[in-house]
């Protein structure tokens, strides 16, 4: 089976010969915190050992039950944010025909995955509502502490939607879902109204469950092959644990990006070839920059989407401020080519491209944004993907799950937890009027 691979042959500019042997010590010491659980936030790194280590019986009925979600719904509406929505997203988008939500239902095999409760926005609501129209639909709803607002309001939203569509005992049958084992409002409701429901363990964040039932459940429902998802992950898992720089590619990038940081270099661009990887990019800032982003540092993560960006964002990226650093996913085979025709005359210019195919016009595009970036001072390394299969992405997943911990370590930070995001929940929580929070709303509303 062919595997992801690293290529960091274009930093020669930036990183001298002995620099990444420089960082052996300091990766085996990352190393032992995250292996030996003597790093902070120690508690969450069961996703480590996930793609072994996971309930084979939860396992089994998720696959039911997206086998249920098939038989009696056009439409699976998945309700979440963040690391509860992200990992889903990308990977329907990833591993299904660019259009597959767009296709009308007698053309498609497994039903639409469609998300909501991701923002506060009535008029995507609306417009997602008209979209289902009078289809079959059954809801997952996704949170793990089973409080949060945006999702919240979602939820009441779609389940009011399904009881008056189906009437209670039937609304309660198409609503799955997926929370904390013991606590939370949702986990509460789930058992008083007897949903069928899913565990987001203990010791998996967020931003690291895409391979837990929160990512599992809608990717088998639109008809993926999970086993395969987890298969890559696994050996992605046995392929990343000798700590030796010059083996470890998932380690290697973490040394590489720590190296570079500390040169100035404090954004990075996850960048793209290929329009369905755009929401690979959401998935892969909210791991980096909520695992990183603390303590006042941390590398900021981008992304841009090429060519397209190359029109937008390239000229900032050519010749802005150089702060700028750049790690490029590839897919070495998509899953379909196309020949660029013949044409008589060469009005457009384009005969030297003759014989020659739109994968090749992308490489080409590729490569030559490689060397001009590194040119322009931007340090370029890429990750090079075989296929866009399900085994390949879960491989991906484990890929940067990995190495971000090991950066976070390098950094000095706790790379499971953050903090942060309570500062806008809080204020957001006073402004509502939420009990509790009576105080703080009086003086924020004077602020305002
Ligand atoms: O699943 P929950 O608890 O609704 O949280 C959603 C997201 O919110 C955060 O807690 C903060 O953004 C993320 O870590 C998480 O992915």
């Amino acid at each position: 089976m062919a595997h992801i691979s690293f290529d960091a042959s274009k930093l020669d500019k930036f990183v001298h010969d002995n620099e990444l042997g420089e960082m052996q010590a300091l990766v085996n010491a990352a190393d032992a915190e995250l292996r030996n659980g003597t790093g902070a936030g120690s508690d969450f790194r069961d996703w480590l050992n996930l793609p072994e280590d996971y309930d084979k019986d939860e396992f089994a009925r998720i696959q039911a039950a997206a086998k249920k979600i098939q038989s009696t719904s056009k439409v699976l509406v998945v309700i979440g944010i963040g690391g509860s929505y992200l990992g889903a997203k990308m990977a329907v988008d990833f591993l299904h025909d660019t259009f597959y939500n767009y296709l009308p239902d007698d053309q498609r095999d497994f039903p639409q995955i469609l998300f909501a409760g991701n923002s506060l926005s009535p008029s995507y609501v609306h417009d997602l509502i008209h979209l289902i129209g009078d289809r079959d639909f059954s809801v997952n709803v996704i949170s793990k502490s089973g409080t949060t607002t945006e999702p919240s309001i979602a939820f009441r939203i779609f389940k009011q939607r399904l009881i008056d569509k189906y009437g209670e005992a039937e609304a309660k049958s198409r609503i799955y879902a997926t929370t904390d084992q013991k606590r939370g409002a949702l986990k509460s409701e789930a058992d008083a109204e007897g949903y069928e429901s899913f565990v987001i363990p203990d010791g998996v964040g967020g931003r690291y469950s895409v391979l837990t039932a929160v990512g599992l459940l809608p990717i088998a429902a639109s008809g993926i092959d999970i086993d395969q998802l987890m298969t890559g992950a696994r050996d992605a898992m046995n392929a990343y644990t000798d700590t030796d720089l010059t083996k470890n590619e998932a380690y290697q990038y973490a040394a590489y990006r720590n190296i570079l940081y500390r040169k100035g270099f404090t954004t990075e661009l996850l960048e793209n070839y290929e329009p369905n990887m755009q929401y690979f990019a959401e998935w892969w800032k909210q791991l980096m920059g909520e695992s990183e982003g603390k303590n006042e540092k941390g590398i900021y993560p981008s992304s841009a989407n090429f060519s397209t960006d190359l029109h937008s964002l390239g000229q900032y990226i050519q010749e802005g401020l150089r702060n700028l650093m750049e790690t490029v996913v590839f897919i070495d085979k998509p899953n379909h080519d196309i020949d660029i025709p013949k044409e008589d005359g060469n009005l457009d210019g384009l005969q030297y491209l003759e014989g020659r195919t739109m994968h090749f016009a992308n490489t080409k595009a590729f490569q030559g944004v490689t060397l001009a970036h590194t040119d322009g001072n931007v340090p370029n390394m890429s990750v090079h993907i075989p296929d866009q299969t399900p085994y390949t992405l879960g491989y991906l997943i484990y890929f940067f799950e990995v190495a971000v911990a090991i950066s976070g370590y390098l950094n000095g930070i706790n790379p499971f937890n953050q903090p942060g995001v309570e500062a806008y929940k809080t204020n957001m929580f006073a402004l509502l009027g939420k009990p509790g929070f009576e105080e703080l709303g009086e003086k924020l509303n004077k602020r305002l």
